[in-house]
């Protein structure tokens, strides 16, 4: 997949090959945050514990835009397929820009899932990776580091649902049009949902949990990753989240004639 050739982005097989590939990033971003407690008050607004230079906001929050306004003068936010936490905080790139080809509509840097995201991971997520519901203030920047890395994993994961969307209108112009003509939302879940893949997911997730999360020369066969957590993960939260993205760009795709 190449974003300087807009057809090789928008071919699903290409999409889908790029799917998987972010998986191994995802469930070794969710090992490395398994490694520690689920350290609450890294996610608590104003922690005591914790003083904030001139911020409003969690210890996570602010290493996240902290971080992703160094990224954002890297150019990371100029890639189609970035979508930042903080996106009013976002600087211009210190380095010159790469312009891209036109890829997807005017509109979608609007479609941005991002805080939900965040709060389910918070909230569903942690506590199925990490093993101790206990705070341990020695690790509170190892996990805000840990975290960042799979919030951004996972973000670029669900956004795109973007790309996916734009190949399958691409495809089915006309079906697609009548649909979103129509408001018929329910039609366009079912004309983006494509069940075979998302079982073949879920199944090789089972088995790569299975792999990744076991060292080979562990006798006790510790795992470091539940498997039936990281199927749970994207059945219950990753997934569904995809398909609003794809409905959402969607039902505004006709904006974009
Ligand atoms: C991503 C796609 O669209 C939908 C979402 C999927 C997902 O989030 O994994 C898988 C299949 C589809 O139901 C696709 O068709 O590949």
């Amino acid at each position: 997949m190449d974003f300087f050739k807009p057809e090789s982005v928008l071919n699903l097989q290409n999409i889908r090959d790029e799917l998987v590939k972010m998986e191994d990033t995802i469930i070794f971003n969710f090992i490395e945050r398994s490694h520690f407690a689920t350290c609450s008050s890294v996610y608590e607004r104003n922690a005591p514990e914790i003083k904030l230079p001139d911020f409003d906001g969690s210890f996570l929050d602010w290493a996240l835009m902290k971080m992703e306004v160094v990224h954002s003068q890297l150019r990371r936010f100029e890639s189609p397929d970035e979508t930042p936490f903080f996106p009013d905080k976002i600087l211009e790139p210190i380095i010159p820009s790469l312009n891209y080809p036109k890829i997807l509509a005017s509109y979608s840097n609007e479609i941005n899932y991002n805080d939900k995201i965040k709060q389910i991971y918070i909230k569903d997520i942690v506590p199925l990776l990490s093993k101790r519901d206990i705070n341990t203030w020695e690790n509170f920047g190892s996990v805000a580091t840990r975290d960042i890395e799979a919030l951004q994993s996972l973000s670029r994961r669900i956004h795109f649902g973007k790309f996916v969307a734009e190949a399958k209108f691409q495809n089915e112009p006309e079906k697609f049009t009548k649909l979103i003509q129509d408001k018929d939302v329910d039609g366009i879940v079912a004309a983006i949902t494509n069940s075979e893949v998302e079982e073949k997911i879920l199944h090789r997730l089972n088995i790569k949990a299975s792999v990744y999360g076991v060292d080979p020369t562990n006798e006790k066969g510790d795992r470091k990753i539940t498997p039936e957590y990281l199927v749970k993960i994207y059945e219950e939260i990753v997934i569904p989240i995809t398909k609003e993205v794809e409905v959402e760009y969607l039902l505004r795709r006709l904006e974009d004639s």
